[in-house]
């Protein structure tokens, strides 16, 4: 088989090719840089996020490099608290909201590699030209050509593939520089351990800890400031009392909200960044780049597997994903304008309904996948993994189902549920999974 040609070694890319490796696809990464990026970016992914990791075998190494985060705290000008939403740091599965520095995050994907030798990764390759059955790079001196049985363009917001497969962006609006000040302190804070946001029209800001004495600010630049000459130690100085700070890097960013027009030609397709690019008001920037690999590192497996004989299923890629991203963006839209707008816009916050929407973990359902109240949301089931396997499954509760041909039959017992919540959430139902454990139908017996 060719191998599956990914575009760029980011956690996106990476984790693609973990997912599809584990299923016996080989896959070729190329990647521009010969050297991981060693800056913070991504600080935070939720727990329906944690488990594409564990799919992709680093959850447990996850857990250790990240801190659970404990909600969301609204500041006044002052750094007076206006509201705080609370998480609690054990949720049923996996922390609800967790914390992290990226760089830790790509060490863990890169050491998960080389327990693949079906992936091959080449760093210093510039990707020249992209069709559905190869990819064309130059590496040294030279150009080179590889045969593809499909190209996953994971190569960022400028993507070479974007363009190569004729997309563009699709503004939804939003455009807003921000200065990113990432430090180490010679001593702990003690900050509340969630993400505070300082609710001033003038100067918006967003503090939050990633790991022991690591810290991440944010600050909303004004028209004519540029984040090269604005003076930082003023800003940081409220948080840091008289405990000083290495700063680690410090850069500005325009937080975007842009969906690429189309997201596949052929067999080749785009993911993370280069598909969409999110404000990161909620924290779902990476996140949702990682659920776009685990959407299509089983369909395409599949497809594989039956010499392109999943049409349908790579169709639905782009189908499921995008609406999917684009109402996690214009949430992250409607949080900013409320965080960052003011103490009377940030009152939004106290209107009934905002705390839960606040809190929300789950994210919203895949559209079009089957029928009924279940169908396309995420089944609770962490950590069945190994009962559950990596194909279809249905999970039942009384007699045992029939009709359902090589879909793996799990009966839902007190062994396998011993709290009860899966029973619960199933109520009387037969559950149909996909091998990324979306339900694909819920039957009533
Ligand atoms: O959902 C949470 O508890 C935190 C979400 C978050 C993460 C990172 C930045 C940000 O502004 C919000």
């Amino acid at each position: 088989m060719d191998p599956v040609v990914i575009v760029g070694a980011g956690p996106v890319g990476v984790t693609a090719a973990v997912l599809l490796a584990q299923r016996g696809v080989p896959c070729l990464v190329l990647e521009r840089y010969t050297q991981m990026y060693p800056l913070p970016r991504a600080v935070h992914v939720d727990d329906e996020v944690v488990r594409i990791l564990d799919a992709a075998g680093v959850a447990a190494g996850f857990l250790k490099i990240s801190r659970p985060g404990l909600g969301l705290r609204l500041l006044d000008a002052r750094h007076r608290v206006m509201a705080t939403f609370a998480r609690s740091p054990a949720g049923s599965g996996y922390p609800q909201a967790n914390m992290f520095d990226q760089p830790d995050l790509e060490r863990l994907l890169r050491a998960r590699l080389g327990d693949l030798p079906a992936i091959e990764l080449v760093g210093g390759a510039t990707v020249l030209q992209v069709t559905s059955s190869s990819v064309r790079y130059r590496l040294g001196g030279s150009e080179h050509e590889v045969a593809a049985s499909a190209v996953l363009g994971c190569d960022g917001a400028n993507s070479t593939v974007r363009e190569q497969i004729g997309a563009s962006l699709v503004d939804m609006h939003f455009a807003e520089r921000w200065l990113v000040v990432d430090g180490v302190c010679a001593a702990d804070l003690h900050a509340w351990g969630g993400v505070h946001q300082v609710c001033n029209r003038r100067r918006a800001a967003t503090f939050m800890q990633l790991g022991p004495r690591r810290y991440r600010w944010e600050f909303r630049l004004l028209p004519g400031e540029s984040a090269a000459e604005l003076p930082v130690e003023p800003l940081l100085a409220p948080w840091l009392g008289d405990v000083s700070v290495r700063i680690v890097r410090r850069a500005e960013y325009t937080f975007r909200a842009n969906v690429a027009s189309k997201w596949r030609a052929g067999r080749v397709f785009l993911l993370g960044d280069a598909a969409h690019q999110t404000p990161p008001f909620i924290g779902q920037g990476l996140g949702a780049g990682l659920r776009d690999a685990y959407n299509l590192a089983w369909k395409l497996a599949a497809d594989l597997r039956s010499a392109g004989g999943e049409a349908d299923l790579l169709d639905s890629y782009e189908r499921e994903r995008s609406p999917h991203v684009r109402a996690q963006i214009r949430l992250a839209i409607v949080a900013g304008l409320a965080m960052t707008g003011g103490r009377v816009r940030g009152s939004i916050w106290r209107l009934p309904g905002m705390k839960a929407l606040a809190l929300r973990s789950t994210s919203p359902p895949l559209r079009g996948v089957g029928r009924g109240r279940l169908a396309g949301t995420l089944a609770p089931v962490t950590g069945l993994d190994p009962v559950l396997g990596d194909g279809w499954s249905v999970l039942y509760t009384g007699g045992e189902p029939a009709g359902f041909g090589s879909h793996r039959l799990v009966c839902v017992t007190d062994e396998l549920d011993p709290t009860g919540a899966l029973r619960r959430w199933m109520g009387r139902r037969t559950v149909v999974l996909r091998p990324d454990r979306v339900v694909q139908a819920a039957l009533r017996r």
